[in-house]
């Protein structure tokens, strides 16, 4: 089961997704279509309770909607110290609309409050951390009725001053010990190397190869 032409649907309106997948597909060939190249694409109601669920909600409502294959992305961060939050949530953390830096603020004034922005004991590290790791649920669906989800994480910490102009979300305040820098700071190459849209779509493309 693989996408039969070349030019694929990503159910998504996030500009940030969008410009991640068109370059992780470039290399393969591949021409990616968002969600914001069709006229007034209704808004899709994700009200699944995992990253999972919520892809297979878009990815569903794309090929009804337009009769076409659609892959969809459903991410986050989860943070160890608020218990896996925002998770699900993390798009309308701080309300909806969604707001990226309303939603940083947000989680900078959550973990202070709970304290949970701790120094390492190793030198060379931003002062204040909080572990965590973005997740990314892939799921990719056929008019036919099939369905395949594939799931990718990266882990890092929350740092608390941002960062960095890249990427977007909550990338200047994600922190990669690997690298010592945040998401934001990374290109958009070594993003693409790393991150868990990458590695989840990495299982994609090998399930589509089987
Ligand atoms: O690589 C990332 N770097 C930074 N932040 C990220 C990343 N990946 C997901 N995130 C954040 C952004 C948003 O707050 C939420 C995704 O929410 P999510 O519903 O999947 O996407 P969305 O509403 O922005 O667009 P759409 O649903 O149309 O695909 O997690
Ligand atoms: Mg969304």
């Amino acid at each position: 089961m693989r996408p039969a032409t070349k030019t694929l649907v990503v159910a998504t309106k996030n500009r940030g997704k969008a410009r991640e997948f068109s370059a992780l597909f470039e290399p393969l060939g591949w021409e990616v279509r968002s969600l914001n190249d069709y006229d007034r694409f209704p808004d899709i109601v994700e009200d699944g309770d995992t990253f999972a669920a919520n892809a297979l909600i878009k990815a569903r409502a794309v090929v009804a909607a337009l009769g076409v294959p659609a892959l969809a992305d459903d991410s986050g961060l989860c943070v160890d110290a608020l218990d896996g939050a925002p998770g699900v949530y993390s798009a309308r953390y701080a309300g909806e609309p969604a707001d990226d830096a309303a939603n940083n603020a947000k989680l900078i004034a959550e973990l202070k409050r709970r304290g949970a922005l701790l120094a390492p004991a190793e030198a060379g590290r931003p002062a204040l951390l909080s572990a965590a790791r973005f997740v990314c649920a892939l799921a990719y669906a056929e008019p036919g009725g099939r369905v395949r989800t594939a799931e990718g994480v990266c882990a890092g910490a929350i740092v608390a001053d941002a960062r960095g102009a890249n990427g977007f979300g909550y990338d200047p305040h994600f922190y990669l010990p690997e690298f010592g820098l945040t998401m934001a700071e990374l290109t958009a190459e070594q993003k693409n190397a790393v991150s868990h849209r990458a590695q989840a779509l990495r299982q994609m493309i090998s399930f589509w190869e089987e």
